[in-house]
């Protein structure tokens, strides 16, 4: 019989799928893209029902347009699944699906729409590779291999300290599923800074027979248009992506592997808030497939669901190659050691000078970028600020500018200082420029690169200067989290660590975790080759129970003794956390708009829920506008999903004076 009404979900803000008329001669069925009239507009909107009534009168009933192409439908388990991912972000269910397509897709088709279609089948993901010699597993991962359950759903978690071998397990792992069947699928998902095209090529040139593509922001469209073509119609085998692959079309999905899970660019910071990293686990379920994530320094989320026994937890406690072993890690106390008006120590120049004298490879790693966070008057005290944000404007040589890292707006370093005319303007603290150029004064002869985000503006710069650390072109390389991540250097053996105190200050209370994590990667960065690697840290704090349990490369002991404060005062992840966050032009209207909530939400008396008051957000103002929070705190994720259905409608309908977000399991509170 034919369906008279079709339901179909477009990107606009609407609740519920739009209702038309069908026109049955053009044959749609649920999961296929189609052309619809929205307003004046024509939009491509996604099939998802069929009925024969509607809750609209038809004769106000809109007709269909029609068809787009032949593609075939997307799966009824992506369906249910980017339904999911609306329904637990409270993001409207077309929103969060339609725009997860390359614009080829979710765009009204040009004219030659067709050719075009054709011409993307041709891009070509199979790469021929040499045989190459593969590794002869150690115990630890081969009971990876053995034990994994691969024929139905289930969390594992591979805590693997840094240069385990994890990458190889999933390599391996990939083999299995494809010795069962070699069309599958398997998602490989990696961290923002970590998809390199050295780590696509590994994987390709581990599998030449089967067809491996990269997913991410930066591609242009015509490749992303040409991976996504190809992932959907099951021509692609391994996908490598970036948050957003999370969404990919995958129909013969058969697996999922998320590297370095606990970094946060798995967390959505705008639009639709999700993380990839627990969508994933959903998508794993919906399709009954396996799941693994892989960390040196698992997110306390992960860790304690694995202690709990909720997920499969593996270890992997060594290094995998012969004679790697963990660099050692001595804590300097700055205080005593300091070197006046500079920012590397006296014990941490005689080290560096004789790693320069064995001709072997330093990093410095400093997560501060630019020359000076602040520069401040020495008559007046002034400061650098930034005009439309609160925060400080940071000093960058290179340029000879003040620029605020938040919104980029840029002003010359003033040669007076703008309130009391004197020329007496001097930097505060470090970033990476000022001490490289320390490192030049003090080691001329060196070959030193710098490697951070305004070095590398240039795409592909990052790429040659890693590219020549590798070859042992550089002799010092010095930068931020960029440096931390991933990079197997074979012939770094000295690893300093400079001012991560500020960061046990901070009043987030991840901070701590975050540190560990960014630290544990830094100075796994050393002795990864046959020479034995060392590791300095210069702190003020160097009775921190942190870097104690740093330098004995404990991250068990950490996460649990953390764990342990987190569940005393009623922290994730034994609570959930929501945050509504409203911006306006005065924050005062902004918090009292947030009360209103706060108010209305305490109204529904709902058990197991906590409402706190309303705050301005940590950096209030950005560009102009101010933004406001109202934390929410429930039991579990369990009660907070329920509540927040309820209290949804009642907050949209609240939504319209001002901009408002809602972070479901925010990273940043
Ligand atoms: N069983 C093995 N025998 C010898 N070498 C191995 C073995 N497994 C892995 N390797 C090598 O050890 C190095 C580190 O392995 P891999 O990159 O897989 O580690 P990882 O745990 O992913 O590291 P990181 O967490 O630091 O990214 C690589 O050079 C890899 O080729
Ligand atoms: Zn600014």
């Amino acid at each position: 019989m034919d369906q008279k009404i079709i339901k179909v979900i477009v990107d606009t803000p609407l609740w519920e799928p739009l209702d038309y008329l069908n026109v049955p001669a053009e044959n749609l069925k649920v999961g296929e893209r189609c052309l619809v009239p929205v307003g004046r507009r024509t939009c491509v909107g996604i099939v998802v029902g069929f009925s024969q009534t509607s809750s609209f009168p038809q004769d106000r009933l809109k007709k269909i347009i029609g068809r787009i192409d032949r593609l075939s439908p997307l799966s009824s388990n992506w369906l249910r699944f980017t339904k999911f991912a609306s329904k637990y972000y409270l993001s409207p269910w077309g929103e969060t699906a339609v725009p997860s397509l390359p614009k080829f897709f979710r765009r009204p088709p040009g004219q030659r729409h067709d050719s075009s279609l054709n011409r993307l089948r041709k891009t070509n993901f199979v790469l021929s590779a040499p045989d190459q010699e593969l590794p002869v597993l150690n115990e630890e991962q081969k009971y990876v291999l053995d034990n994994f359950v691969q024929s139905k759903f289930g969390v594992s978690l591979l805590y693997g300290i840094t240069g385990s071998g994890k990458t190889e397990v999933y390599l391996r792992l990939i083999q299995k599923v494809f010795d069962k069947d070699p069309e599958a699928q398997i998602l490989l998902m990696v961290p923002e800074i970590n998809l390199t095209p050295q780590l696509v090529e590994r994987v390709a040139k581990r599998f030449p027979n089967h067809a491996v593509g990269s997913w991410n922001s930066k591609m242009s469209e015509g490749e992303k248009a040409a991976t996504w073509l190809a992932a959907h119609e099951g021509r692609l085998n391994i996908l490598v992506g970036t948050r957003l692959s999370v969404f990919a079309s995958l129909p013969k999905l058969s697996m999922i592997l998320i590297d370095e899970e606990h970094d946060s660019s798995y967390k959505a910071l705008e639009g639709v808030r999700y993380s990839s990293r627990d969508l994933a686990i959903k998508r794993a379920q919906i399709e009954n497939i396996p799941i693994l994530l892989g960390s040196a320094t698992p997110s306390f989320e992960s860790f304690q669901r694995a202690l709990s026994g909720d997920y499969q937890l593996f270890k992997m406690t060594k290094r995998a190659v012969q004679d790697a072993h963990l660099p050692e890690l001595e804590l300097i106390d700055i205080s005593k050691d300091r070197v006046k008006g500079a920012a590397l120590g006296a014990q941490v120049r005689d080290e560096i000078t004789k790693t320069l004298e064995k001709k072997e490879q330093v990093l410095i790693f400093l997560n501060r970028r630019g020359y000076a966070p602040v520069v401040t008057c020495n008559s007046c005290g002034w400061v650098s600020t930034c005009p439309h944000c609160s925060t400080f404007a940071v000093y960058h040589k290179t340029t000879g500018n003040l620029t605020c890292h938040y919104c980029g707006w840029t002003t010359p370093l003033p040669r007076h200082c703008p309130k009391c005319g004197s020329v007496e303007i001097v930097p505060l603290g470090r970033g990476t420029q000022r001490v490289e150029e320390e490192i030049k004064e003090l080691w001329p002869d060196a070959n030193v690169m710098r490697l951070d985000q305004d070095s590398t503006r240039r795409k592909g710069s990052a790429q040659e200067v890693l590219e020549s650390v590798h070859q042992g072109k550089v002799d010092i390389l010095l930068g931020t989290q960029i440096v931390a991540k991933g990079h197997d250097f074979k012939k770094v053996s000295l690893v300093v660590i400079l001012n991560s105190d500020p960061v046990l200050l901070s009043p987030d209370f991840r901070a701590r975790e975050r540190l560990f994590s960014v630290l544990m990667q830094v100075s796994g960065r050393a002795g990864r080759g046959e020479i034995p690697g060392k590791v300095l840290l210069q702190t003020q704090y160097t009775q921190d129970p942190l870097f104690h349990h740093l330098s004995r490369q404990n991250y068990s002991d950490f996460a649990t003794e953390e764990l342990n404060s987190r569940e005393k005062t009623r922290l994730p992840p034994f609570t959930a956390q929501a945050l509504v966050i409203a911006e306006g032009k005065k924050i005062n209207e902004v918090l009292k708009y947030l009360d209103e909530v706060k108010q209305a939400a305490l109204s529904l008396q709902y058990p197991g829920i906590h409402i706190y008051s309303p705050i301005p957000q940590s950096i209030m103002r950005i560009q102009d506008i101010e933004r406001g929070q109202l934390l929410l705190e429930a039991d579990s994720k369990k009660v907070m999903q329920e509540f927040l259905a309820v209290f949804a409608p009642i907050l949209f309908e609240k939504m319209n004076r001002f901009n408002v977000y809602i972070d479901v399991d925010p990273l940043n509170c």
